[in-house]
């Protein structure tokens, strides 16, 4: 079973209409409702696994030799979709008079570790709150698990797959500690004794490398380890409930504004919470698949195996981290030398 777990998202303006209202409850206990009236969670639930995994979780599906096709892009054909978890399909998206994506189409597999890429301004975060159900697309279609998404109905309420975002900014709530940060949607949601999310709390801290904080305010706390304390936030589980699975999660530009020791830890964290690796307390981690939205080079060489390429609303590149550097689209030249001459415009 995969088990995904809910996000914690700061409002980012759902359109009136939604079908998904996502306004927080109060919390039980912990007095966190009037300071937490600005905030709403998106999804729970958990999911029968792909057909064809293989022990180690990832798909048994054989990648063909990597070949080019058409437009420089590297395609990989896969025998079947059996383990496809998310699926963007012509997707358009408009804000006002601009026109962002055009016609965006993409795959996510069970067990794999992607990048979005590209210049700023192309989308990458757009694409990332259409797959979290906080924006529906104007045009195309959004498929979770195989079954399309309608408006902004939760991933849950398609086929139970959990997905959470973490946020470039970290978006820890500034008036409440990082214990009520971290437990705050099983204080919300659970059915858990306080003294339990307390203990989960701090090992959940622990399995992100930080010990002895659950009483400091965010505002304590550096940059990299608000990360962590985010982090921490998404990959809590109820305990109680009688599966606990790994989930989805991503990551928009988890390292921005790290040095690069801080953001290398970062990016160690986000290998150690995939199911391939082994958190601070030598666990295997329960995160299927992730997703991370980056500038930075070393976040993409260290944290994410293949890379999907947005420039001008569409995906014009996608491949394995180490084809990105050899690529002959010029695009992705450009992009990787960071060059002022080739067809990116400033
Ligand atoms: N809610 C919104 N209302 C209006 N414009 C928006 C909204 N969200 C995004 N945009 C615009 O859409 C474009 C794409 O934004 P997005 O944040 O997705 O780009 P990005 O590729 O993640 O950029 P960066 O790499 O700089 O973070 C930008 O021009 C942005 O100003």
């Amino acid at each position: 079973m995969i088990s995904l777990s809910g996000s914690r998202l700061l409002p980012l303006g759902l359109s009136s209409n939604s079908p998904r209202r996502v306004g927080f409850s109060v919390p039980r206990k912990s007095g966190l409702d009037s300071r937490c009236s600005e905030q709403r969670n998106v999804v729970c639930g958990c999911m029968a696994p792909p057909t064809n995994l293989r022990s180690d979780g990832f798909s048994a599906t054989r990648h063909n030799d990597p070949s080019k096709v058409g437009n420089f892009s590297i395609v990989r054909e896969h025998k079947d979709d059996s383990d496809v978890l998310i699926e963007c399909r012509d997707v358009h998206k408009s804000f006002g008079e601009k026109h962002i994506l055009k016609g965006l189409s993409f795959k996510i597999r069970y067990g794999e570790a992607i990048g979005i890429i590209g210049p700023s301004g192309t989308g990458k975060s757009t694409v990332l709150k259409i797959i979290a159900g906080l924006l529906a697309p104007d045009k195309g279609e959004v498929f979770i698990r195989g079954r399309k998404r309608v408006g902004l109905i939760s991933d849950e309420e398609i086929s139970g797959l959990r997905i959470g975002l973490v946020f470039q900014s970290a978006a820890l709530f500034d008036s409440l500690t990082v214990r009520e940060n971290v437990g705050f949607l099983l204080y919300e949601n659970s059915n858990m004794q306080e003294d339990k999310i307390t203990e989960l709390v701090t090992e959940t801290l622990a399995a992100v490398g930080l010990k002895g904080v659950e009483d400091r305010m965010p505002s304590e706390l550096s940059g990299g380890m608000k990360k962590r304390v985010a982090l921490a936030r998404s990959i809590i589980f109820d305990t109680t409930k009688d599966s606990i699975e790994p989930e989805v999660i991503l990551y928009d530009e988890p390292t921005a504004g790290l040095d690069p020791i801080a953001s290398t830890v970062v990016e160690d964290l986000i290998r150690s919470v995939h199911t391939k690796g082994e958190d601070a307390l030598a666990k295997p981690g329960k995160i299927a698949s992730y997703v991370v939205v980056t500038h930075q080079h070393s976040t993409i060489q260290r944290a994410v195996d293949r890379l999907i390429f947005l420039y001008e609303g569409k995906v014009v590149w996608e491949g394995m981290t180490h084809e990105f550097t050899s690529s002959a689209n010029p695009i992705v030249r450009q992009f990787a030398s960071g060059s002022l001459d080739g067809p990116i415009k400033y």
